[in-house]
């Protein structure tokens, strides 16, 4: 077992009969998947809201039961990975391209989990260069801006050698920051840029991070 499995099934305790859940995307959710796959097996009733295609894939070929974030009035809780979080339970994401729909599913749910393993833990948020999701549309002059402004962004590119497109047909620019001072007014500046739609500052926006080991113990951080 390693630190993302321990994680993964740890919370897939925290699943209830008939609940609604997002599904977080990445190596960790895959354990949570493989977990809530069982005991939708055994006969567990639940809906799953996912983040991403990849995380759609796995659902179908698990029979995990699925519906569109439009299709559901509420989500009760959300499991998703994080690429660092701080003690303030603060976080980045988007390592795997699914930033702007892992946002979208996080603030339409009632309660929110974080599952990583114990390299996500980080007393600064930023050595782990920060996604920006920006429209195709004039990206260069974002990256300028970018650039100017001392942020090292860099365009992200996929396995073929092309620019790395998501799910919703948006590029990625990595801003290589090594360290964020200042999350918040990071998060307000993204916020406002014309070209930017999402970045994965997520600030507030998770309730309890379950940290795993490779002994296969867990760690639970909670607001
Ligand atoms: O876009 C991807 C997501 O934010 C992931 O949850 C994050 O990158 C962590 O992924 P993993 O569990 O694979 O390290």
């Amino acid at each position: 077992m390693d630190g993302k499995q321990a994680a993964g099934r740890r919370a897939a305790d925290e699943i209830k009969d008939g609940m609604t859940i997002g599904l977080g995307t990445g190596s960790t959710v895959y354990y949570f998947l493989e977990a809530l796959a069982k005991k939708v097996a055994n006969g567990f009733k639940m809906t799953g809201v996912a983040t991403s295609q990849k995380t759609i894939d796995l659902a179908n070929e698990w029979k995990i039961p699925m519906h569109a974030l439009n299709d559901v009035a509420k989500i009760d809780v959300t499991v998703d990975g994080a690429d660092e979080v701080d003690s303030k339970l603060n976080g980045i994401k988007g390592g795997g391209g699914a930033l702007l729909y892992e946002k979208l599913v996080a603030k339409a749910s009632a309660r929110r989990i974080w599952i990583v393993d114990a390299s996500k833990k980080v007393e600064q948020l930023g050595a782990f260069p920060l996604p920006v999701e920006v429209v195709p549309f004039g990206w260069k002059h974002v990256h300028a801006y970018l650039s100017e402004k001392g942020y090292r962004p860099e365009l992200r590119y996929a396995a073929d050698g092309q620019p790395y497109v998501t799910d919703a047909h948006h590029y990625i620019l990595d801003l290589h920051l090594q360290s964020i001072a200042n999350a918040e007014s990071l998060a307000n500046e993204l916020d406002h840029l014309t070209g930017v739609v999402e970045h994965g500052l997520f600030l507030g926006m998770t309730e309890k991070v379950i940290i795993g080991y490779p002994d296969g113990h867990t760690e639970t951080l909670e607001k």
